[in-house]
C-alpha cells in the first residue's frame, strides 16, 4: 500500500478576490516525485504553498502527515543576512526537536552530508550573500535535505541554473524520493518533468491533468 503524505480535497484559494485555485484535488504519495506544471499565474506556487501550510485555503480540506521541508525560490530569500552557506544549511536541522533532536555531532554529519550531495562543501564558509544564484539555490535545497522531512516541497529549483547545478538538484530530488520522502516540485524544466513519477498540470487555477 502506498502511503499518502498529503491529501487535498476541493481546494480553493482566493487572494483579495483573485481566485488562484479552484476545486483542486491532489494526493501526494510517499516515495514519489510529483511535478506541478502550468503557465505563469496558473496557481503552481499557491498549490505548493498550500501543501506547505504557508497559504491557508479559502475552502476545501488539507491533510498532511509528517514533517515538511519547504525550499522557496531563491529570489524569495533575502541575501542581506550575514550568514555563511553552512549557517543556511544548518537551519534545516533546527526543527528536529525533542527526543529526535540529533546530538551536535549528528547535526554536523547531516549538514556535511547535505553540502556534499549538492557539491557545495568547499563553499561552507563562504558568505551566502556573495555566492552565485545557482550556489544559493543549492544551499537552500541542502537546507531542505538536512531536515530529512517526510515531505520535500520545492518551487522552481532549477530555473536559471547551469546544467551541472540543475542536474545535482534533480538527482537530489530523486534520491529523496528513494529514501521514502514525498517530493513535490513546481517546475517548467523539461528535465525535471521527465524525472517525475507524476505530473500535475494547472491552468487558470484548475487541475487539468
Ligand atoms: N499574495 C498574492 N496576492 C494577490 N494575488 C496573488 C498573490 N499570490 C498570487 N496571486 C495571484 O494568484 C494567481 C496564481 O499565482 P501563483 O503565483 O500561484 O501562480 P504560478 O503558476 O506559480 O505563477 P508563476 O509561474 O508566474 O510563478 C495569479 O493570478 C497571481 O497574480
Amino acid at each position: 500500500m502506498t502511503l499518502v503524505s498529503a491529501h487535498l480535497t476541493r481546494l480553493r484559494v482566493e487572494y483579495d478576490g483573485t481566485v488562484a485555485l479552484r476545486d483542486v484535488d491532489l494526493d501526494v504519495r510517499a516515495g514519489t516525485v510529483t511535478v506541478i506544471a502550468g503557465p505563469n499565474g496558473s496557481g503552481k506556487s499557491t498549490l505548493v504553498e498550500t501543501i506547505a501550510g504557508t497559504v491557508v485555503p479559502t475552502a476545501g480540506r488539507r491533510v498532511v502527515s509528517g514533517t515538511i521541508a519547504f525550499v522557496p525560490q531563491r529570489t524569495a530569500v533575502s541575501d542581506g543576512l550575514p550568514l555563511t552557506v553552512r549557517d543556511v544549511v544548518t537551519v534545516g536541522t533546527w526543527g528536529r526537536l525533542g527526543r529526535w533532536r540529533p546530538a551536535r555531532a549528528g547535526t554536523r554529519a547531516l549538514v556535511d552530508g547535505a553540502l556534499r550531495r549538492l557539491d557545495i562543501a568547499d563553499l561552507a564558509s563562504a558568505s551566502f550573500a556573495t555566492v552565485s544564484g545557482g550556489q544559493r539555490q543549492r544551499a537552500l535545497l541542502a537546507q531542505g535535505l538536512a531536515r530529512r522531512a517526510d515531505l520535500l516541497l520545492l518551487d522552481e529549483p532549477t530555473t536559471g541554473l547551469d546544467a551541472a547545478s540543475a542536474e545535482r538538484i534533480r538527482a537530489a530530488m530523486v534520491d529523496e524520493a528513494r529514501r521514502g520522502a514525498a517530493v513535490v516540485c513546481v517546475s517548467h524544466d523539461p528535465a525535471v518533468i521527465a524525472a517525475a513519477d507524476r505530473v500535475v498540470r494547472l491552468e487558470g487555477g484548475r487541475r487539468i491533468e
